[in-house]
């Protein structure tokens, strides 16, 4: 996780460089909250079903909060509280879901190298060819 500074995010040289360096060329802005967010309840539910994509999610929270919640190495549930300025990048093929905390508020960035499908892949995705790598790459930096 990095942390930025989010009310310069629209000119920020720091995030200008972070985009060129990882090749994030592709971004919008969510907000996750009742009166914004179409399809609220849908959305927050899937938010928090076990899942991967194919894809690294990148997220820069601009206003509010909320956890991610991604597996350690005994399989347990790790929670990760990000907050405004956080920028948090999870790995494709890693399980993780994301809640809101009680302020039912998060407004964040979402980056992407190409063109974003946010397809998610419900657990069990073993046989997926990214699931594979991503635990082949835990063995090779363990
Ligand atoms: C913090 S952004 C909202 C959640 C989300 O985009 C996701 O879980 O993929
Ligand atoms: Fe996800
Ligand atoms: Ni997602």
């Amino acid at each position: 996780m990095q942390r930025l500074d989010p009310d310069k995010y629209e000119n920020d040289p720091e995030l200008e460089k972070i985009r060129k360096e990882r090749n994030y060329n592709w971004m919008d802005i969510i907000t996750v909250s009742r009166e914004e967010l179409p399809d609220y309840e849908e959305k927050l539910k899937s938010f928090y079903e076990e899942h991967l994509h194919l894809d690294e999610e990148v997220r820069y929270v601009l206003e509010g909060s909320g956890y991610f919640e991604v597996r350690d190495d005994k399989d347990r549930w790790i929670r990760i509280l990000v907050e405004k300025g956080d920028l948090i990048t999870l790995p494709a093929g890693s399980y993780h879901r994301f809640t809101l905390d009680e302020q039912n508020y998060i407004k964040a960035m979402r980056l992407f190298t190409g063109q974003p499908t946010w397809e998610a892949h419900f657990r069990p995705a073993e046989n997926l060819e990214i699931r594979k790598q991503y635990l082949e790459f835990l063995v090779q930096s363990a």
